[in-house]
C-alpha cells in the first residue's frame, strides 16, 4: 500500500500523521489519521467517528494524545466516508452520504460502488495496519455515535481483529431508530433482514467476542432518547455471554468535550483487557 504523508506534528513527545492512501475497496483516496507515541507503541486502537466527521475530529478534540503517549497507545483514526464522488443527493443532507458511511457496504445504486465503509475498516485498515509495522500490536476499536456503532458491529463480527471493544454514545440498534432506518434502506434497501448484519443488538447474540464492552452515555445527550437507547443494547446482551458495562453521565452532551472526559478511562480499559496493565 502506498501511503502518503500529507502533514505531521508532534505533540506529546509522539507524533500526529494526516495520510492518504488509494482505497482498492471504495475506489476513490482516502485520508485517515495516525498518533504514534514516543516510545514503541504496546496497542493500537482504531478510532471511529461519528456524523459529520473527517480524520481531524478526534485529533482536535479528544484529548488523547498525553496519556497515550506516556501509556504506548498508537491510534488511527479513519474518515468516515469516501470523499471525491459526487453522487445524487451525497452531500445534501449531513446524517446521510458524505460524512455518514455508517460503517457497512451498500448494496442499493448509487451507493453500492463506493460507500463500503465496513470493508473499509476490515480489509483497507489491516492492509494500512500492516504497512505502517504496527500489525504485531494487540488492538481495541472505539468510537461515538456511528462510529460507536461501527466500533461495536465491527468489534462483535471481528473478535480475531480487535480484542477490546468501547463506545461512546452508540447508536447500538440502528434497525430501530431513525438515523439507521434513513441509513439503512438507502444503503441497503428495503429488506430488513439485511439490515441485521450492521445492527450491534442482532450481533451480539451470534457473536464469538468474550470480552468486556464498555459504553459511556451522556444523559444531557439530545439524541439520547431517539438515536441512542443504550437500554436496548442492555437487554440483547443480557441474553449472551458478553459482558457489558454502560455508565450514564449525568449532564454531559454528545460532544466531544464529553468524549475528552473519559478517553482516558476508555485507553486505561482496552489495556486492562489487552493484559497490558
Ligand atoms: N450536525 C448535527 C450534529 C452532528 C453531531 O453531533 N455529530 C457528532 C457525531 S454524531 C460529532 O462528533 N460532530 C463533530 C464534532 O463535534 O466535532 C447538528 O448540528 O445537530
Amino acid at each position: 500500500m502506498n501511503i502518503e504523508t500529507r502533514k505531521s506534528h508532534r505533540c506529546f513527545d509522539g507524533e500526529v500523521l494526516f495520510q492518504s492512501h488509494k482505497s482498492p475497496t471504495t475506489g476513490t483516496d482516502m485520508n485517515l489519521s495516525v498518533f504514534l507515541p514516543k516510545e514503541k507503541p504496546k496497542a493500537l486502537m482504531v478510532w471511529l467517528s461519528g456524523l459529520t466527521c473527517t480524520e481531524e475530529n478526534f485529533m482536535a478534540k479528544a484529548g488523547a494524545f498525553q496519556f497515550a503517549s506516556r501509556q504506548g497507545v498508537a491510534i488511527i483514526c479513519p474518515d468516515t466516508s469516501p470523499r471525491g464522488t459526487d453522487l445524487p443527493g451525497e452531500h445534501d443532507d449531513w446524517d446521510f452520504g458524505s460524512g455518514a458511511g455508517f460503517y457497512l457496504d451498500a448494496t442499493a445504486n448509487p451507493w453500492a460502488q463506493n460507500y463500503k465503509m465496513y470493508s473499509y475498516i476490515v480489509d483497507d485498515i489491516s492492509q494500512f495496519i500492516a504497512a505502517s509495522n504496527l500489525d504485531h500490536l494487540p488492538r481495541c476499536i472505539s468510537g461515538h455515535s456511528m462510529g460507536g456503532h461501527g466500533a461495536l458491529t465491527i468489534g462483535l463480527k471481528h473478535p480475531e481483529m480487535f480484542q477490546s471493544i468501547s463506545a461512546f454514545a452508540p447508536i447500538v440498534n440502528p434497525m430501530e431508530v431513525p438515523w439507521g432506518q434513513k441509513a439503512f434502506r438507502n444503503y441497503l434497501g428495503d429488506h430488513e433482514e439485511s439490515w441485521k448484519a450492521y445492527d450491534a443488538c442482532q450481533l451480539v447474540k451470534s457473536s464469538k467476542y468474550n470480552g468486556e464492552i464498555l459504553i459511556d452515555q451522556g444523559l444531557a445527550d439530545n439524541f439520547l432518547t431517539e438515536q441512542l437507547q443504550p437500554e436496548a443494547f442492555e437487554k440483547a446482551c443480557s441474553a449472551t455471554a458478553v459482558s457489558l458495562q454502560v455508565r450514564r453521565q449525568k449532564g454531559y452532551d454528545h460532544s466531544y468535550f464529553f468524549v475528552s472526559s473519559f478517553i482516558d478511562d476508555h485507553l486505561s480499559f482496552h489495556l486492562r483487557q489487552l493484559k497490558l496493565t
